[in-house]
């Protein structure tokens, strides 16, 4: 089921022009970084109500997918953990194609092979680890 609800963009430039050249141009356009293939993970603000959607990198095997926290390494989570936490159900759109799906963060052997797929697809995850105490959790995204 959709999420629905009023749509606050990201108070990061960057971050909401990606979003809106992604979804304008049907995700043929603005869906890479640094030619890296680029998704939207589509939540619910746990205090707010309102749509959030955030760019993350394309972290995809049979069909399931990993929202990687990461914040380059901020010693924090991204806001968006928070919604994910609280209302699990998200969207996420991968190019053309646009899917609901279920989020549950992953430990131990799970979040080490998802980890592993992540940093191949982004290598600059390891080193956004190294950078902070923080633990980066790692989301697994099954379709509904
Ligand atoms: C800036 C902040 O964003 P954030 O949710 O912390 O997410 C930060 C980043 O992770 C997010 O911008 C990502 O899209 C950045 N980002 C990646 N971020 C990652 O963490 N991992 C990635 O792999 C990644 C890739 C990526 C690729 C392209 C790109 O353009 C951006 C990319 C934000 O939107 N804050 C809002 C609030 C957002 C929100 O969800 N509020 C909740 C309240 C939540 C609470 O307070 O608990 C609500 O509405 O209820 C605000 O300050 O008004």
């Amino acid at each position: 089921m959709p999420l629905t609800g009023e749509y606050e963009p990201s108070p990061a430039e960057w971050v909401r022009k990606q979003v809106e050249e992604y979804e304008s141009s049907g995700g043929t356009r603005g869906t890479e970084l640094r030619g890296v293939p680029v998704i939207i993970l589509t939540t619910l603000g746990v205090k707010s109500g309102k749509i959030r959607k955030s760019p993350l990198m394309r972290v995809e095997h049979e069909g399931h997918y990993a929202a990687v926290a990461s914040l380059g390494g901020a010693p924090n989570h991204p806001v968006w953990f928070h919604n994910i936490v609280a209302h699990p159900q998200v969207e996420l759109q991968d190019g053309p194609i646009r899917q609901d799906m279920v989020a549950r963060e992953v430990t131990g052997a799970e979040k080490a092979l998802w980890w592993e797929r992540a940093v191949a697809a982004w290598p600059d995850y390891a080193d956004y680890q190294k950078k902070t105490e923080r633990e980066i959790p790692v989301f697994v995204l099954d379709p509904v």
